[in-house]
């Protein structure tokens, strides 16, 4: 550590933006790790808007015993609109420091990112991030926290549907989360054997939709499944079924996952990374670390500068696009 590095004695943590299925197992990794290296920890309730209103709880072991299995977080957690106000966020670092607490950890995903980023260079408040969010639109790592989780919960569903969809003979359109972001329209893509998946960010292909289809079709199918990833807003699936419909003449059903993707209990996966990126969160501070990500990379944790994680990512979208249309031959 460097000299002049003062040392982290008390820190907190907040849930910010959208819950993810791992919030809860990050919380308990960074609850207990503190702890255990004798730095007092804090949970500060709904996420930047509890952070202003003094929503703030001392922990302790018990406080997150039995939740690494839970779904949500036990924490809250809120979209804070006047958080992007600078004066707003002034008084927030004032809160911490009457409140003697030394750095945050930030478990959320781009946009609650941003929030700590400015926090850190408004006030230089030690912030660290964990990624937790289901769309897994952070760049500078590979994974986000209940991304896992949620595309298992979307296969699962899409299985399901298939079982309607072959035995009346139907295609349906199947709406995923992610806003910006089409990773887990991809994934559910793949593993569900789609036909098709709408990116969030391209002009729909209503001749590829249909070509494939009626390509389906000619050799004998009678099922299809096509997924749409949300974009800006719920409800593009409808959009495209009553073109199909009036423009091609294509009778097809929509059905839109929506929040059922979010909650849930965590998988394997998304405990075992939320644990790790909690101790690791905690150790970052104690080595002098002061604004930096969790990250996610090559099978492995490491910390990024947070300024790294600040713009989206599209890596490996074509790649899983191309295995999509080679499957669906
Ligand atoms: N540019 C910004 N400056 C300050 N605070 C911000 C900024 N962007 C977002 N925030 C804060 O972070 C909160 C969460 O952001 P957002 O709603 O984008 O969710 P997120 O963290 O990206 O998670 P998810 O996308 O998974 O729901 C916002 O409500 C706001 O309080
Ligand atoms: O629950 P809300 O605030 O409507 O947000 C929905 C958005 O949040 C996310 O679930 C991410 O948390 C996106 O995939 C989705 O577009
Ligand atoms: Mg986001």
């Amino acid at each position: 550590m460097e000299a002049n590095i003062k040392t982290i004695k008390s820190l907190a943590v907040l849930c910010s933006g959208g819950d993810s299925p791992g919030m809860n197992s990050a919380v308990r990794s960074v609850v207990r790790t503190a702890i255990g290296m004798g730095i007092d920890v804090y949970g500060i309730y709904k996420g930047y808007s509890g952070l202003l209103e003094g929503n703030i709880q001392k922990l302790n072991l018990s406080s997150v015993g039995n939740i690494i299995q839970r779904g949500g977080t036990i924490l809250d957690t809120s979209r804070c609109l006047e958080f992007h106000t600078p004066e707003i966020r002034q008084e927030a670092a004032h809160i911490l420091a009457r409140k003697h607490i030394d750095a945050l950890i930030v478990i959320g995903g781009n946009g609650s990112f941003a929030g700590a980023m400015t926090l850190h260079q408004e006030h230089d408040i030690p912030v660290i991030g964990i990624p937790g969010t289901i769309d897994n639109d952070i760049s500078g790592t590979e994974y986000t926290i209940g991304f896992n989780t949620a595309v298992q919960t979307a296969v699962n569903a899409v299985d399901n549907i298939r079982d309607t969809a072959s035995a009346h003979a139907r295609t349906f359109l199947v709406e995923v989360m992610g806003r910006k972001s089409s990773f887990i329209a991809l994934q559910v893509g793949i593993c569900t054997g789609a036909e098709h998946v709408v990116l969030s960010n391209q002009a729909v292909d209503y001749e590829k939709i249909v070509s494939g289809i009626n390509k389906g079709t000619e050799r004998g199918k009678t099922s299809s499944i096509i997924i749409v990833a949300e974009g800006e807003k719920a409800g593009l699936s409808y959009e495209i079924k009553d073109t199909l419909m009036t423009q091609y003449n294509l009778s097809v059903h929509a059905c839109i996952l929506g929040h059922i993707q979010r909650g849930g209990s965590p998988t394997a996966l998304d405990r075992l990374i939320a644990s790790k990126m909690g101790y690791a969160a905690v150790q970052s501070l104690n080595q002098g670390l002061r604004c930096h990500v969790t990250a996610f990379n090559k099978g492995e944790i490491e910390m990024v500068p947070l300024s790294a994680c600040m713009t989206g990512k599209n890596e490996s979208t074509e790649s899983q696009l191309e295995l999509i249309r080679a499957l669906a031959i």
